[in-house]
């Protein structure tokens, strides 16, 4: 009888492997790389579970084991993550989008439901893999958007992704500081910009802090830096009647309301929480003229 590994005991092994590593998501991650090698979805895991693995896949796997083990998140290895559903392309110079993000789009397609704005324009400031605006013009085939970031490397992945979910007619993407280099008018514009404060990026945890780019997390001294630029240039960019929506960090919603009420924004949405009960997004909205 054969000891070469199956589906099934490689991904017993690398989950133990990983539970052993104190790896949190260890039977998740574990299904993903076997996935991955094996080019089998979750049914196909299932019911394939006694298909032997080459000799090939066990090479490969096993250097994901190692990467995975060293630190590397899942995503990273895999280059890819689902995001609202849909499969986003990771490049070093993307964050990797967070479900929690998943927040903001609710809460942006709730206010242009509510609004009735037809083929609305929206802007993604900080696009990264395009996450946001991408899953936008997905649910809203009558949108239009505009992405920008400082990071050309994120706009080229970005750019693959809205190719690869055949949604790059409606997106134009510019490299530019926030929104130094765009004109308007937008009926909505949604952020997730750098929030964490920058003597907060050390103690992250080593997934995030290693791999995740430093400019896509350091929101400056008290993490506030981005907001302060993005809300005043967003009154500027916004159609009367729009809003401006962001993700903000643990127990930002108060500065960040506070800045935008400054700016002359009515916070009149209530703050969206994430599936963990943190507030997650907040909404302000331009006076009708
Ligand atoms: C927290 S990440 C968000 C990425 C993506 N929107 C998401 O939600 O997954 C912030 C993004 O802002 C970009 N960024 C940082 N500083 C910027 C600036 N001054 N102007 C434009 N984009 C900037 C980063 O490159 C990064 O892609």
């Amino acid at each position: 009888m054969s000891d070469a590994p199956t589906v099934a005991s490689a991904r017993r092994r690398l989950a133990r492997q990983f539970q052993d590593a104190a790896i949190e998501s260890a039977a998740l991650d574990a299904r993903l790389l076997v996935g991955e090698v094996t080019g089998l979805d979750l049914t196909g895991l299932i019911t394939q579970a006694d298909r032997v693995l080459t000799h090939q896949q066990i090479e490969r796997l096993q250097s994901f084991a190692a990467r995975r083990l060293g630190g590397e998140p899942v995503a990273r290895i895999l280059g890819m993550r689902e995001f609202w559903g849909l499969p986003f392309e990771l490049s070093a110079d993307t964050l990797v989008p967070r479900p929690d993000t998943e927040t903001v789009v609710e809460a942006t397609l709730a206010f242009l439901a509510e609004r009735g704005a037809a083929a609305p324009r929206i802007l993604d400031i900080g696009t990264g893999s395009g996450a946001i605006l991408l899953a936008l013009l997905y649910e809203r085939p009558d949108a239009v958007g505009v992405a920008t970031d400082i990071s050309l490397g994120a706009l080229r992945t970005a750019r693959c992704n809205a190719q690869r979910l055949g949604l790059a007619d409606r997106v134009c993407f510019v490299a530019c500081d926030y929104t130094a280099a765009l004109r308007g008018p937008f009926d909505l514009i949604v952020s997730n910009p750098p929030y964490i404060p920058g003597t907060e990026i050390a103690a992250l945890d080593r997934e995030v802090r290693e791999h995740d780019p430093r400019r896509a997390l350091d929101g400056g001294a008290d993490g506030l830096d981005a907001y302060r630029k993005i809300i005043p240039e967003s009154v500027r960019l916004l159609q009367p009647d729009g809003a401006l929506t962001v993700e903000i960090g643990q127990g930002q919603e108060a500065d960040v309301s506070a800045l935008m009420q400054a700016a002359g924004l009515t916070v009149s949405d209530p703050f969206r929480a994430d599936l963990s009960g943190i507030f997650r997004s907040v909404t302000g909205r331009l006076a009708v003229a």
